[in-house]
């Protein structure tokens, strides 16, 4: 089938490629005239492990091309994804501006049927928002479809090919039928397409990432807790994590959830409630605990020196929200930098991924190291703010004698307390006992 991808971020690269692998021509057209010279040349523009073999592989078998002119991209195609952004706008809610100028320039070129799916995370009711924009304008017969989303950075490729479910939200039994052909590759047994209405679609991926940031939000206030009363979120993660009604996964406390997306849908589905008259309560009460849990490691700092951060040295392993990726969107440790500097701290930080995108961002105002043990130096104390696997098992041996002090804190609990006892470190973590040397 040939159909085209508006938008080539995460999802929408991710998506191309996948369908493209599948067997379908796909065209992916961006407004990023730099990003679509670099995917001819065949460089992925995101770090995403398994896309790039991926993307090659189906461009240079010439299912995958690209093109900034969308009325080219989306030439015979079947189906239209909008892979689009929807940042919070002012109020905090999605900002539709990307989503609904596409819809508004495809309705006078559109010349024969064609499903066209909202792929980004979009608010209730904008199905029918695009719609009404598309047809403002069209001559041909369309439907638009809700097609959430569910992938994660970083295991976005396995996310996409092996997803647990799909949700298609359509009333139009063309669509339905166009889109189950579509995914029939993707969905193992027992791994189900599910269909619904376009408004429950949308609420349904809101509902998700909602849903995910509760529960890391309610341990990391487990953890909070714990620390109080003399116990391990550890112990109490593997403690109801085994009752299968509560599920192993996302009951990792830690230094609150980043990313592109649990920040911004949380507030969004809270200005939804709101526009609808609903005081949706553990939404506001998820964005406060979240908010105060990714500095919550500075005041242990200050309690470590005395009081006093000016002009001491911290190393920072990881700057990316989360391992495996390169994306530094609300990633806790651009605002502990932003605390560490104000404090008057020196930084040298090593992620393996994410290094270029912060300097990107807030420039050369700390040091970037080519490795997680030079930016240990003459350091005063070693902060971990993501999880990468290399940090997990580091050379203590290098360590001791690089660190100033053998002092770490570690925003992802990474290691053992015995251990850290044993190796004489004094060890701050999260929702565990502090060891001190
Ligand atoms: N990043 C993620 O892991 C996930 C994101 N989502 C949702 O998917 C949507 C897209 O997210 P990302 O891929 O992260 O976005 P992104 O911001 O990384 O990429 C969006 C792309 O759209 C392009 N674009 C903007 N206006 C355009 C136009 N008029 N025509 C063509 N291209 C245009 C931009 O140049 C950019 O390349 C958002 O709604 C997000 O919430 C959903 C699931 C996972
Ligand atoms: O809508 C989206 O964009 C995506 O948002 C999340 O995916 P992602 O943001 O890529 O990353 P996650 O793995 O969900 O992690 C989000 C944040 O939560 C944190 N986290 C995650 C799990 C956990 O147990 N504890 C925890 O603190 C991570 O460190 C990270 O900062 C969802 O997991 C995806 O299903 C969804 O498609």
């Amino acid at each position: 089938m040939k159909i085209a991808v508006i938008g080539t971020g995460y999802v929408g690269l991710v998506t191309g490629t996948c369908f493209a692998e599948t067997g379908n021509q796909v065209t992916c057209v961006d407004i990023d005239e730099k990003k679509i010279e670099k995917m001819r040349n065949g460089i992925v523009p995101i770090y995403e492990p398994g896309l790039e073999d991926l993307f090659n592989r189906n461009k240079n078998e010439g299912r995958l091309s690209f093109t900034t002119n969308l009325q080219e991209g989306i030439k015979d195609a079947k189906i239209i994804f909008l892979a689009l952004p929807t940042p919070p706008g002012e109020n905090g809610s999605a900002d539709l501006k990307y989503i609904l100028k596409v819809a508004d320039d495809l309705g006078p070129i559109l010349d024969q049927y064609v499903v066209i799916v909202d792929k980004s995370t979009v608010p209730v009711g904008t199905a029918e928002l695009v719609s009404s924009h598309i047809a403002k304008n069209a001559t041909v017969e369309f439907d638009v479809v809700s097609n959430p989303e569910f992938l994660r950075e970083g295991v976005a490729v396995e996310d996409f090919m092996k997803p647990d479910r799909v949700v298609i939200g359509t009333s139009s039994e063309k669509a339905k039928n166009m889109m189950n052909k579509l995914y029939a590759p993707l969905v193992r047994q027992g791994n189900p397409v599910i269909f619904m209405d376009e408004r429950s679609a949308e609420m349904t991926k809101y509902a998700a990432n909602a849903f995910l940031a509760t529960k890391i939000t309610f341990m990391n206030e487990i953890a909070n807790l714990c620390e109080k009363v003399g116990a391990n979120v550890d112990d109490i993660r593997r403690g109801i994590g085994t009752d299968s009604r509560i599920g192993k996964r996302f009951l990792f406390a830690g230094i609150g959830y980043g990313g592109s997306c649990f920040p911004k849908d949380v507030q969004a589905l809270e200005k939804t409630s709101k526009e609808f008259d609903y005081e949706f309560k553990i939404l506001q009460a998820v964005m406060d605990v979240n908010e105060d849990q990714k500095t919550k490691l500075i005041p242990r700092l200050k309690e470590y020196f005395g009081g006093d951060l000016k002009g001491k040295t911290i190393a920072l392993w990881g700057l990316a929200f989360k391992p495996y990726t390169d994306d530094i969107r609300e990633a806790p440790s651009l605002y502990n930098i932003k605390e560490l500097l104000e404090a008057g701290c020196i930084i040298k930080a090593y992620d393996p991924e994410a290094a270029a995108n912060v300097k990107g961002v807030i420039g050369d105002v700390i040091t970037y190291t080519k490795g997680p043990y030079e930016a240990l130096k003459e350091a005063d104390a070693l902060m971990i703010m993501t999880e990468w696997p290399q940090f997990r098992t580091p050379e203590f041996d290098v360590m001791n004698v690089l660190l100033k002090n053998k002092v770490i804190f570690d925003g992802r609990n990474l290691y053992e307390l015995d251990a850290m006892k044993e190796l004489g470190y004094t060890y701050y973590s999260i929702g565990r006992e502090t060891v001190k040397a």
